[in-house]
């Protein structure tokens, strides 16, 4: 299941408990004789109706978050005109509507909607019923709302922190090659689209299995981190590079013409040359480069020709830029 599938269903589902919630209070209200809440209801639970079918064409056309919130909002405005001088009843069919934007607003706005229904429907109850009235459902949304938020902002948490690993690489904290087909395929699109050429670079320390033998692991990897960061500052933004393993790096140059290319290759090629480096003192890469051209391709092909263009590199002498050619 796709996050924005996930999304919808948990929506969907969220709309669907607090009408089935909002129907049961309506009948509570109906047996005690609070006609007029019965009356919000049969509004109420058809925006909840409505709130189902719009996230439902949510899937099929592109249509944006906006009537979600308009939605809530109104649902309070509904729910608030009820409470008066007498009765404060309405105030309990707050709570679920103070939930329900937890699940179906992104974290922030959530966080923003229940601080706006706080603070007015707090004023509103004190000009209504006075100061005891309104400090009691001050204290018992302002818990009820926090908890939610709590929880709300955990998963969000956790929920970034798991994008962050599926992104990266553990460790040198470059993209991983994941990300790297799924960027690749997106950046070849908007170049054929856009007309702008699309550069990859694929670069290797040059005799790195070697270097590991004779050094060990640990020092192999210290290399490697070292070298990510050389080249993470190296590159603009706009750019991004990506480790896959044993010191093999790409970086994927949007916008960037062969001749730019060969000048940003060759640039870092001659850096990692004159650099000190601390676990190995010198050291060489080589570097396959590709571009795209006005033919159509596909992320697979463009990494084969920039892998094979490495190759080429390494076999014909190592600390050396090729570019690939086709044969
Ligand atoms: N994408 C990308 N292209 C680069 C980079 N460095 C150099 N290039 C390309 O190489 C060309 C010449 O770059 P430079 O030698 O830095 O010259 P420059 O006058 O600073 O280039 P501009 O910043 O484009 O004006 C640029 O126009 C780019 O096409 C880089 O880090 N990323």
């Amino acid at each position: 299941m796709t996050d924005s599938q996930l999304k919808n269903m948990t929506r969907t589902t969220s709309y669907g408990l607090t009408a089935f919630f909002m129907f049961f209070l309506a009948i509570q209200n109906y047996r005690y004789g609070f006609y007029e809440l019965v009356y919000t209801a049969t509004f109420l639970i058809p925006l909840l109706g409505f709130g189902i079918a719009y996230t439902y064409a949510q899937r099929f056309f592109e249509i944006k978050d906006h009537a979600h919130p308009i939605l809530l909002a109104v649902m309070v405005v509904l729910i608030a005109s009820n409470i008066n001088e007498t009765s404060s009843n309405a105030t309990l069919w707050l709570y679920p509507i103070g939930l329900l934007s937890y699940l179906v607003l992104p974290f922030r706005m959530s966080n923003v909607f229940n601080a706006g229904v706080l603070i007015s429907l707090t004023f509103f109850i004190m000009i209504q019923q006075g100061l005891f009235n309104s400090l009691s459902f001050f204290t018992s949304y302002l818990l009820i709302s926090s908890v939610a938020s709590i929880f709300a902002y955990l998963h969000h948490h956790k929920n970034r922190k798991l994008i962050e690993l599926s992104l990266h690489d553990p460790l040198t904290g470059a993209y991983n090659m994941k990300h790297l087909d799924d960027t690749l395929t997106k950046e070849i699109s908007r170049s054929h689209v856009t007309g702008n050429t699309l550069s990859l670079i694929a670069l290797k320390v040059d005799y790195f299995d070697q270097f590991t033998d004779v050094h060990g692991n640990n020092a192999a990897k210290d290399l490697t981190i070292e070298l990510s960061e050389m080249l993470g500052g190296m590159i603009r933004a706009g750019d991004s590079h990506y480790y896959d393993d044993n010191s093999l790096f790409y970086m994927l140059l949007p916008n960037t013409p062969q001749e730019g290319m060969l000048i940003m290759t060759e640039r870092v090629r001659r850096t990692v040359e004159e650099t000190k480096w601390q676990t190995i003192g010198t050291m060489t890469v080589s570097v396959g480069c590709t571009t795209s051209t006005e033919k159509p391709t596909t992320a697979e092909s463009l990494l084969k020709e920039v892998q094979c263009a490495l190759s080429d590199a390494e076999a014909n002498g190592h600390n050396r830029v090729n570019h690939f050619t086709q044969q």
